[in-house]
């Protein structure tokens, strides 16, 4: 890792005033979508799109629409979400002539098909703990340093209603698997303090030219395809506090894993960018947990597929 990059690279998110954020936006001419991919998120998607809206959009318009990417919900996350003010699209109504499969990262590649801005700045929807400064925080190194493509942030992230405690005790799988694959294949990414954070910034004009995981590998290929394409410091990060979200269960972080190691797999036996994977790509995931006599066997299908960047799509064809 390059300490200059480090150095270069990383900001905290009061850097800018909201007014010079505002300067700066209307200065470069770019507009911005809030861009939330949410399945069953009922409970938590109220808030984050109401606040956002109102102060970001309404207040002070930094951000020019709010979109829920509605990914296969069985809740009432839809509802909600408009309710609060956003536009929402189901994932399988976006591009129905591109066929459909779940996943997080199907739902922010398929956002890219029924949002308007220069920028997209996502979050994720099941926060239980963060503030509307994460979006201005993203987006101050986009609209100050031309060369910036993509900024991700990072926060002190706990472990909620656990032993665990200290700051920085979540993120079993950036632990365990992000940090060591960088540390093994992509050493110029060791400064990202958070590689997996769900809450990041992009140019719409570079994510279009990427290819995209369909599920959670998406974070990951987006910072090993801009490394690869623009150099580190097209990439940079900003401090954002303190954020905290609903926890997984080990098992299917187990399967977000796997998502991750192809992901990482493809891009280091395929060269630039690693091209994209078969939509349908999956990997059989076996897990055993204890049952009163003997092992349970859990048998799982992990989607692993990867859309090709949004450049490279035809326009839709209007009957
Ligand atoms: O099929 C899905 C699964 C999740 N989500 C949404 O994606 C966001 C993050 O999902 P979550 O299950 O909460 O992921 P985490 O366990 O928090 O995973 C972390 O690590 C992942 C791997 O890099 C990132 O994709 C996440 O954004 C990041 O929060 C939430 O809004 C979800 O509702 C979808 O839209 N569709
Ligand atoms: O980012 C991660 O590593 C995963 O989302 C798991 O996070 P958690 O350990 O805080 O639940």
């Amino acid at each position: 890792m390059s300490e200059d990059w480090f150095a270069r690279r990383t900001h905290h998110w009061d850097e800018l005033s909201l007014d010079e954020l505002l300067d700066r936006k209307r200065a470069t001419g770019n507009t911005v979508s809030l861009v939330v991919p949410a399945r069953d998120e009922a409970a938590t998607i109220g808030p984050i799109v109401t606040r956002s809206r109102e102060l970001l959009m309404d207040t002070a318009q930094l951000v020019d629409e709010v979109v829920v990417i509605d990914s296969d919900s069985s809740d009432a996350t839809f509802d909600v979400a408009a309710d609060a003010g956003a536009v929402v699209h189901r994932c399988s109504d976006v591009r129905p002539d591109l066929g459909t499969v779940p996943g997080k990262g199907e739902a922010m590649w398929k956002a890219q098909f029924v949002t308007r801005g220069d920028v997209l700045v996502f979050m994720d929807a099941d926060l239980v703990e963060w503030d509307t400064h994460f979006v201005p925080g993203l987006l101050g190194p986009l609209l100050t340093t031309p060369e910036v493509q993509l900024v991700k942030g990072f926060y002190e992230r706990p472990m909620l209603a656990s032993g665990g405690g200290g700051p920085y005790d979540g993120g079993r799988v950036t632990e365990l698997v992000a940090r060591p694959l960088i540390a093994l294949d992509w050493p110029d990414l060791a400064g990202l303090v958070q590689p997996l954070a769900g809450e990041w910034a992009v140019r719409r004009d570079h994510f279009a030219q990427l290819a995209v995981p369909t599920g959670y590998a998406v974070e990951l290929a987006a910072l090993i395809d801009t490394l690869e394409r623009r150099g580190v410091d097209a990439i940079a990060q900003v401090d954002l506090g303190r954020r905290a979200h609903k926890h997984q269960t080990l098992h299917d972080l187990g399967a977000m894993a796997v998502q991750l190691l192809a992901a990482a797999q493809r891009r280091r036996t395929g060269g630039d960018g690693g091209g994209a994977g078969a939509l349908d790509d999956v990997v059989a995931l076996r897990q055993y947990s204890g049952a009163e006599r003997g092992l349970r066997v859990h048998e799982r299908t992990v989607r692993t597929g990867e859309r090709p960047p949004a450049v490279a799509v035809p326009d839709e064809e209007v009957a």
